[in-house]
Parts: structure tokens; sequence; C-alpha cells
């Protein structure tokens, strides 16, 4: 998982200098952050609506091209994939905490 998005993020902050006329990370970096935004939104929408319907394969679509432009997003903002990741492992090391306080002692 890791290694697929930083493959992503690395292609995507090359491809913001490429021809926008061959290249999609271009046009959209083109139109600007306000634009990239609302394709993330939208595309969480769709994501919902996918899985409200129960429609898997919909899902998995709709889900992928969510983690695309919010990594666009990401680029944007220049904030590193890393940043995130580290801070889902941040919480996940948290949890674990709790759990270990929580659990009765012997
Ligand atoms: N993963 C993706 C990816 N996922 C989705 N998309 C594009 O995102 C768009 C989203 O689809 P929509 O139907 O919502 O949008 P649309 O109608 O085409 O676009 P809008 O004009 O409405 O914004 C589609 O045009 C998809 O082609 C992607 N485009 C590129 N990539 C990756 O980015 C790399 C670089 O792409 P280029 O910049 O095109 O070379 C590719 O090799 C891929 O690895």
């Amino acid at each position: 998982m890791r290694a697929t998005l930083h493959t992503l993020e690395q292609t995507i902050r090359r491809r913001r200098s490429a021809d926008p006329s061959v290249s999609y990370v271009a046009k959209l970096s083109g139109k600007g952050r306000a634009k990239i935004a609302q394709k993330v939104g939208e595309e969480a929408v769709e994501t919902v609506i996918a899985a409200m319907a129960g429609d898997r394969g919909e899902v998995i679509g709709e889900s992928a091209d969510l983690f695309f432009h919010l990594l666009m997003l990401l680029a944007d903002l220049d904030i590193p994939l890393d940043a995130v990741l580290d801070e889902l492992d941040r919480r996940e090391g948290l949890s674990g905490i709790a759990e270990k306080a929580a659990r009765p002692k012997d």
C-alpha cells in the first residue's frame, strides 16, 4: 500500500509540469487548488453513492479516484504523503496504548 501510494505521489509530482494537452495531472494542476479540492469532494461523494448502492466494483473504482485526487491535493499543498501515513501510524500506536490500558490486569 505504502509503495503504491509513494510511487503515485512521485508520478504526480513529476507530471505536474508536463504538457497539459497529454497529462491529466498537469491539466488539473493548472486549474488551481480550488478545482483539485473540488475533485476530491466529487470523488468522495461518488464513493459514498456507490457504497450506498452496494456496488462493490464502483466503490473500488471511485476509491481509487479519491485516493488519486487526494494525492494531487497533498502535492499541490506540498504536504508529503508520509506526513499523513505517519499520523495514521501515530494513531494506531495511541489505540494500542488505550487497548493495553483497558485490558483487565491478571
Ligand atoms: N491514477 C490516475 C488517475 N485516476 C483517475 N484519473 C483521471 O481522473 C479523471 C477523473 O474522472 P472524472 O470522470 O471525474 O473526470 P473528467 O470528466 O475526466 O474530468 P473533469 O474535467 O470533470 O475534471 C479521469 O480523467 C481519469 O483519467 C487519473 N489520471 C492519472 N492517474 C495516474 O497519474 C499518472 C499520470 O497521469 P497523466 O498526468 O495523465 O500522465 C498516470 O500514469 C496514472 O498512474
